[in-house]
């Protein structure tokens, strides 16, 4: 079965979870539109559910397919978080923010009553950090934050190899930074293996100008991951 079916797989298995009246955390990325578009076959069936969209991106598509929006001022607490994830590993600890959405991903997530994380096996991860390591930041000094940030994973034995990302929309020749639907910039950090993400995660954003990290630490629930043509749901050890 080839990736693209997958997503589709692990996306109907999470619209399985989603009962009448919730109101979900709607994550971002190719995983998260899979459930998008199963979703919205069963509100065409007639399941009411409203979402908070991690992204201008998922909110567009919600609109085109018909899924009801609210936000976190009407809906402060929420159901369900469904989103995508860049690695998982056996606690369910997470890298996200592959598709620059990792702080409205994570104010969504800390908002949920519950987190369930979607993906395929290419996913799952014995230890984080093989996918480089998001970091918002905002623009003001950013090669003094990204100086900063180098520091800190060099004090936990890792190499940042940090660097801006750049807009891909934009042509290859024009480094201009991304900027995120907060207007901020990320910084990926090519780290390796991450001996302790939690402590990583916690003096990274100890950093002044650092807004985020893409870690995600004991925030999933529940993670359904498909592979082999059947989808197994993992809970943290
Ligand atoms: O964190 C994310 C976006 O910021 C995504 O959930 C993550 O990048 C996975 O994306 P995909 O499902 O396309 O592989």
């Amino acid at each position: 079965m080839d990736q693209d079916a997958l997503k589709r797989e692990v996306g109907r298995a999470a619209v399985a979870q989603v009962k009448d009246g919730m109101v979900l955390g709607l994550g971002t990325g190719s995983t998260a539109e899979a459930f998008l578009h199963a979703l919205s076959e069963r509100v065409k069936d007639g399941l009411t559910v409203r979402g908070v969209p991690t992204s201008q991106r998922t909110a567009e598509l919600c609109r085109t397919l018909g899924i009801a929006l609210t936000d976190l001022e009407q809906d402060p607490v929420l159901d369900l978080a469904i989103d995508g994830a860049d690695e998982i590993d056996p606690d369910l600890n997470l890298i996200k923010g592959g598709g620059g959405a990792l702080l409205r991903e994570k104010i969504v997530a800390a908002a949920a009553k519950d987190m369930l994380v979607i993906a395929d096996g290419s996913k799952l991860v014995s230890t984080l950090g093989a996918f480089p390591l998001p970091v918002e930041i905002i623009p003001f000094g950013a090669a003094a934050t990204l100086h900063a940030i180098e520091e800190v994973c060099a004090s936990h034995g890792l190499t940042a190899n940090a660097s801006i990302r750049p807009n891909l929309a934009t042509s290859q020749a024009d480094s201009a930074p991304l900027i995120t639907d907060g207007g901020h910039w990320i910084v990926d950090c090519k780290l390796g293996a991450i001996g302790d993400a939690a402590q990583l995660d916690s003096a990274l954003r100890g950093v002044p100008g650092v807004v985020e990290t893409g870690l995600f630490i004991a925030m999933a629930s529940q993670a359904l991951v498909a592979k082999d043509g059947a989808v197994e749901v993992i809970k943290p050890q």
